[in-house]
């Protein structure tokens, strides 16, 4: 060993030293670039790695040996060189080979290492020993057994940091350390033979055969690889030990998440977590016999998995996948996925989140956007799409589809009476009924609280949507039973035409609202098809409305007060009447605004306002004089009406018994016994209830024996032909007889002539009220009239 280091600093080969370091960093960085030029095929790069360390063993050894036994410059042992370059270059080859093919390991690394160093060292002392004296040399053991483990380890080390994915130069660090080995390695071999002088003394005593050249190489190399192994499969052990716990640490960590993780590489599954197992229904074994593109659903391009939820991730998306899970179950799931180090390279880590719930609930978030909750119809949203699709196909002016608008008739007064809960019911079974009637191709929606639209494709002409709305109509005819009660619900059906009626789905249901208007103001239970110059109607009606509902809320409408005589010719009341003086239409007539009150619910909050303004007003008359108010059949229909009369009178302190509450025919008809009880609560409040326009509907005597009312009025259309139709005398007179045989008072209404007046006083009738007696008066002049008949009974008591 001292003998080494003397030769290593001798000043005297100092120049060749440094050539040898030239020779030794060229050729290294020319081997190494060789090997880890990815370019090249495998069997390219180990052979010319092979050759050009052979180059640079000859190179470095020559220069060596030399330059340290000048004598024999230029001179080589040629059969001892040629097996030595083969030895050296087979050696290079296959350790090259072992670096390449095999995984990295430290084994390997060793191996690779050793073989190199083995073969180079063989080479060199093989032609040292031939050159100087054949078979016969002097070595130091150790310093052979020291350059063949420093040797091996450089070598080890250079191909361990070039295969380094960490490491940041790996070829640099690879060509250093295996230019270091090509320079120790002939610096060692010269080192550790005899000087010269001792060796020319030796060669008169050979050495014995266990100190012969090959003998102590074998031996070196051998004990060279035993350790060199033990260090290697030491090292190994402590790094499984170190990986397997780093492994447990991370299968805790990654059992613990939500998502499912798989790590690969190449497509190979190599470890995965329970979830992913538990999602899958497969083990870990068996998810290890997949390829991770076997596990996706997806119709794309298998390879591109990883690589594309990899792009994903780093764009911050996960990417959108279907799974194969237990009985083959589809799982959406999201992707991502990332490169890592892993265990001994680099491995893809795929996060797999199972997503079904999230999409179920999309999918229901989706749905509810699309259909309506109660009856589980498409909503408008949904309609119009499907007409948008519809007219995208259509071609030619020819019918392709017919849009039929649907409103219910009388279902607001079985929301009312009935409450919500029926209402919904009804709801519900009228959508039944109307399915019941399509046909598969047919498309229902509901638009609103009982609208609902009705698509025809493929229709050849208006008369097959007649048909079918004819039998829509019918199949509301029989009752609903909702909670005990039998309930009655029609409809108003518009329908238009696509494409004559328009080429927007927005155009088409509002031609079809506009045609289903009209078929309500034709007395509802009606069919009518959208024509031109149908919406002037329609919108002129419709802007009525609107203003009525700004006059009502603004308190722009008045009432007129018409006066009520008794048979001796003194006003005993008065009947409040609405009237809407429009700043622009001029007073427009109850007969106007009344229906239109009544079709838009605008009724109640106006009828409400008549009641309490009518009442506020006659407190002030004398307390003989009554006020008599029109209820409308909606307002008849509400839960509350007895409530809100109460509340009335207390609040304008008018006697119950003043109130007379005109109530009509029809109004009684829809429901006897709820009527029946209704009539009979206001009666107990104290309020009177007359039946107004007697002689015009049914006029079924059977309503005045079975409901308690105060008085009937006979309407103006009788009693303006009293003078001149003996048929409607004898009627009228029929029902005054009556009348007061079931002990009811009766008022003739619309009395125009003196005729028609002596004839009714001459025959018992209560009460009169008609232009001929006085005409509906504004408050003031009411008011004035009321005081003068104060004056009168002041003057009388
Ligand atoms: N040709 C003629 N007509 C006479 C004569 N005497 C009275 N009239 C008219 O007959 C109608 C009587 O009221 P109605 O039968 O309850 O009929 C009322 C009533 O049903 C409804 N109405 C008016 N105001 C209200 C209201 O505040 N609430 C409700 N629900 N309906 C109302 O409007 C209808 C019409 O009211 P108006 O136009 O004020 O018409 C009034 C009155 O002006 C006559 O000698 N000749």
């Amino acid at each position: 060993m001292e003998r080494l280091f003397t030769f290593l600093l001798s000043g005297q080969n100092a120049e060749s030293h440094l050539s040898v370091i030239a020779i030794a960093i060229l050729t290294s960085a020319l081997a190494i670039f060789f090997l880890s030029r990815q370019s090249l095929q495998s069997r390219e790069s180990v052979l010319a790695f092979g050759a050009t360390v052979t180059l640079a063993e000859f190179g470095t050894f020559f220069d060596t040996f030399w330059s340290t036994h000048s004598s024999l410059w230029g001179t080589s042992p040629e059969p001892a060189t040629v097996l030595s370059g083969l030895v050296i270059w087979a050696s290079a080859t296959g350790a090259g080979w072992l670096y390449r093919c095999h995984r990295r390991t430290i084994k390997s690394v060793i191996l690779a290492g050793s073989v190199l160093a083995f073969g180079m060292t063989f080479s060199a002392f093989y032609i040292l020993s031939a050159a100087v004296e054949p078979g016969v040399v002097a070595y130091d053991l150790w310093v052979v057994l020291f350059v063949l483990v420093l040797s091996a380890t450089l070598c080890g080390f250079a191909f361990w940091e070039l295969g380094s994915q960490a490491a940041s130069r790996p070829r640099l660090v690879a060509t250093a350390l295996l230019a270091l080995a090509l320079t120790l390695l002939p610096l060692g071999c010269m080192g550790s033979v005899l000087p010269f002088d001792q060796w020319l003394t030796l060669v008169q005593q050979p050495d014995s055969a266990l100190f012969s050249p090959l003998a102590v190489l074998c031996l070196s190399g051998f004990t060279a690889l035993i350790l060199l192994f033990c260090l290697a499969s030491l090292l190994d052990i402590r790094v499984a030990i170190a990986q397997r716990q780093e492994g447990d640490r991370m299968r805790h960590l990654a059992d613990g998440t939500f998502e499912g993780l798989l790590i690969c590489r190449n497509e190979t599954i190599l470890d995965a977590n329970n979830r992913i197992q538990e999602m899958l229904g497969l083990d870990l074994s068996q998810l290890q016999e997949k390829r991770l593109s076997d596990l996706f659903q997806d119709t794309g391009s298998k390879q591109d998995h990883v690589f594309s939820a990899g792009d994903q991730l780093r764009m911050g998306n996960p990417a959108q996948r279907e799974m194969l899970g237990p009985n083959g179950r589809r799982i959406p799931v999201e992707v991502l996925s990332r490169e890592l180090p892993y265990v001994d390279g680099e491995a893809t880590i795929v996060a797999v989140r199972d997503v079904t719930e999230r999409k179920a609930a999309e999918e229901h978030i989706r749905y509810l956007a699309l259909h309506d909750s109660l009856t589980s119809l498409p909503n408008r949203r949904a309609l119009e799409s499907v007409l948008g699709q519809i007219l995208e196909k259509s071609h030619g002016d020819g019918p392709q589809a017919a849009i039929l608008g649907l409103d219910l008739d009388g279902f607001k007064a079985v929301n009312d009476t009935l409450g919500h809960h029926a209402g919904d019911l009804l709801l519900r079974e009228v959508a039944e009924r109307f399915q019941s009637q399509l046909r598969d191709s047919d498309y229902i929606a509901r638009i609103g609280g009982d609208e609902f639209v009705i698509v025809l494709r493929g229709v050849t002409s208006p008369a097959d949507a007649q048909q079918l709305a004819q039998r829509l109509l019918a199949s509301l005819w029989q009752p609903f039973k909702l909670g005990g009660h039998d309930a009655y619900v029609g409809v108003s059906i518009g329908i238009a035409i696509c494409p004559r009626d328009g080429h927007s789905a927005q155009m088409l249901l509002k031609c079809a609202d506009i045609a289903m208007y009209q078929a309500k103001l034709a007395g509802k239970g009606q069919v009518c098809e959208f024509q031109r110059g149908m919406d002037v109607a329609v919108r002129e009606r419709h802007d009525l409305e609107l203003e009525l509902r700004a006059a009502i809320s603004r308190h722009e409408l008045m009432l007129y007060y018409q006066p009520l005589f008794g048979r001796d010719g003194k006003i005993i009341g008065f009947e409040a009447l609405a009237r809407w003086p429009h700043p622009h239409r001029g007073m427009i007539p109850p007969d106007r605004f009344i229906p239109l009150a009544e079709e838009s619910g605008l009724i109640v909050p106006l009828g409400e306002w008549v009641m309490r303004t009518a009442c506020s007003v006659a407190v002030n008359w004398p307390s003989d004089l009554s006020i008599a108010v029109n209820l409308s059949p909606t307002q008849f229909q509400r839960v509350d009406l007895v409530g809100t009369v109460r509340d009335i009178l207390h609040e304008t302190g008018l006697a119950p018994s003043r109130l007379e509450l005109e109530v009509t025919e029809n109004l009684l008809m829809e429901d006897v016994p709820r009527a029946l009880a209704l009539v009979k609560d206001l009666r107990a409040l104290g309020v009177r209830v007359a039946l107004d326009d007697f002689g015009t509907g049914y006029s079924s005597l059977a309503y005045l024996h079975d409901f308690p009312f105060d008085k009937v009025k006979v309407d103006r259309s009788f009693i303006n032909k009293i003078t001149n139709d003996a048929n409607a005398w004898t009627i009228v007179e029929s029902i005054i007889v009556m009348s007061h045989k079931l002990k009811l008072r009766v008022t003739a209404e619309g009395i125009e002539t003196g005729a028609q007046l002596e004839l009714l006083t001459d025959h018992d009738c209560d009460e009169m009220q008609g232009f001929l007696l006085g005409r509906p008066m504004p408050e003031e002049e009411a008011s004035r009239l009321a005081e003068v008949v104060r004056q009168d009974c002041d003057v009388a008591d």
